[in-house]
């Protein structure tokens, strides 16, 4: 791996927790990871700690084949070739454009120097505006100018902490596509930290989810949605509900199968590597709005209790007969009233399950 952390912790005081406990992961050269996980988490220290601007408490972190921290060595921030691009984009404002750039590579001789502005303005699309200053621009264009201005030193890692969380709604979902294809462009190994799941979705070849200091999983935006390793993971990306359920063993035609048994009714046809992992008993299954389909000629009848309009559907609350509670995304064009009750049925692609829980009734 390219950057490499093993068991890595941080620690502000010995009274408290560990703000990052036991973390390792990897990148490969080009990879672009993010973190995401609540406020608190760990996300910013870990970030800071891969920089040398936190004290590591124990672990290893290496980049490119050196160790930049453990083994009794800290190598200083300056020395680990990395550029960060914080929320405040610093830009200094008595500067044009192309001279905040500059600032970071003054060592290289003029003509080099030039270009390279040149380059990295090029790569972030502000070509044309290399002698405005910062006032002269949104915020969108001065976060694209601090992204150059990390660049241009050609870090061997970038940190990317929260870049956008100044930006409004629409423009940072602009700007996450386009900082993936600014980074794929310049072969950049990033990691990026954001408490923003669409925003983690469209930039990270790989990503970790936090909580309380620990990494729960390491993994692309795929495996995290459909094979949550922990319940947390569960919950966070994507958000489910938990219902308690059953796994039974089905005899169909002589073959014997695991099927899951659920308020909803009973899930065949389950992959055969996910009924391998499937104990059979109590367990709490993981129902996402998006495994609930609406359908008139359902056994299973569900009470509306809430539902938010999303343009071209309805997310719907649903309590059952039982007094379970689950979420339906519903087509737009089905608007049911609160109290109506709707028939639905489960059509769950992947099933994720846990060890029992929930209360039974
Ligand atoms: N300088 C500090 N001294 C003591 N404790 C700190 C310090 N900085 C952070 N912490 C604590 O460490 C934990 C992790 O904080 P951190 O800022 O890394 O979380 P985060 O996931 O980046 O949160 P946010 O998304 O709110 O920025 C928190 O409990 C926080 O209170």
């Amino acid at each position: 791996m390219y950057l490499e952390l093993q068991d890595l912790s941080v620690r502000y005081l010995a009274s408290r927790p560990l703000a990052v406990d036991s973390v390792s992961f990897g990148l490969r050269a080009g990879e672009i990871g993010v973190l995401i996980g609540p406020s608190g988490c760990g996300k910013t220290t870990l970030l800071r700690a891969i920089a040398g601007l936190e004290a590591t408490h124990a672990g290893k972190i290496s980049l490119g084949g050196v160790t930049v921290s453990g083994e009794g060595n800290a190598l200083p921030p300056e020395h680990r070739q990395m550029g960060m691009v914080f929320q405040d984009y610093a830009l200094f404002p008595h500067m044009d454009v192309s001279k905040n750039i500059a600032f970071g590579i003054h060592s290289l001789p003029a003509g080099e120097r030039q270009a390279r502005v040149q380059d990295v303005l090029r790569l972030v699309g502000l070509a044309e505006h290399a002698h405005r200053y910062p006032h002269e621009l949104s915020g969108g264009q001065q976060q694209r100018v601090a992204l150059a201005r990390a660049l241009a030193p050609q870090p061997k890692l970038l940190l990317l902490d929260e870049p956008f969380s100044n930006l409004d709604v629409d423009l940072r979902e602009r700007l996450a596509q386009e900082l993936r294809t600014i980074l794929k462009a310049a072969g950049a190994t990033a990691l990026f930290v954001t408490h923003d799941q669409l925003e983690a979705f469209a930039i990270g070849d790989l990503i970790g989810v936090m909580h309380q200091g620990q990494l729960h999983q390491w993994a692309d935006a795929y495996t995290l949605y459909h094979r949550p390793a922990t319940r947390f993971v569960a919950d966070f990306i994507g958000h489910g509900v938990f219902t308690a359920a059953r796994v039974e063993l089905h005899d169909e035609n002589g073959v014997t199968h695991k099927h899951v048994v659920t308020p909803l009714g009973e899930l065949h046809g389950i992959h055969q590597h996910e009924q391998d992992r499937l104990s059979l008993g109590p367990c709490d299954i993981l129902l996402r709005a998006d495994d609930i389909v609406h359908d008139d000629a359902s056994e299973v009848q569900a009470r509306i209790v809430n539902k938010a309009f999303r343009g071209n559907e309805f997310l719907y609350t649903l309590e059952l007969r039982t007094g379970e509670t689950v979420m339906a995304h519903v087509p737009s064009h089905h608007d049911h009233r609160i109290g109506e009750w709707i028939g639905i049925r489960p059509e769950v692609d992947h099933v994720v399950t846990f060890a029992s829980e929930t209360p039974k009734g």
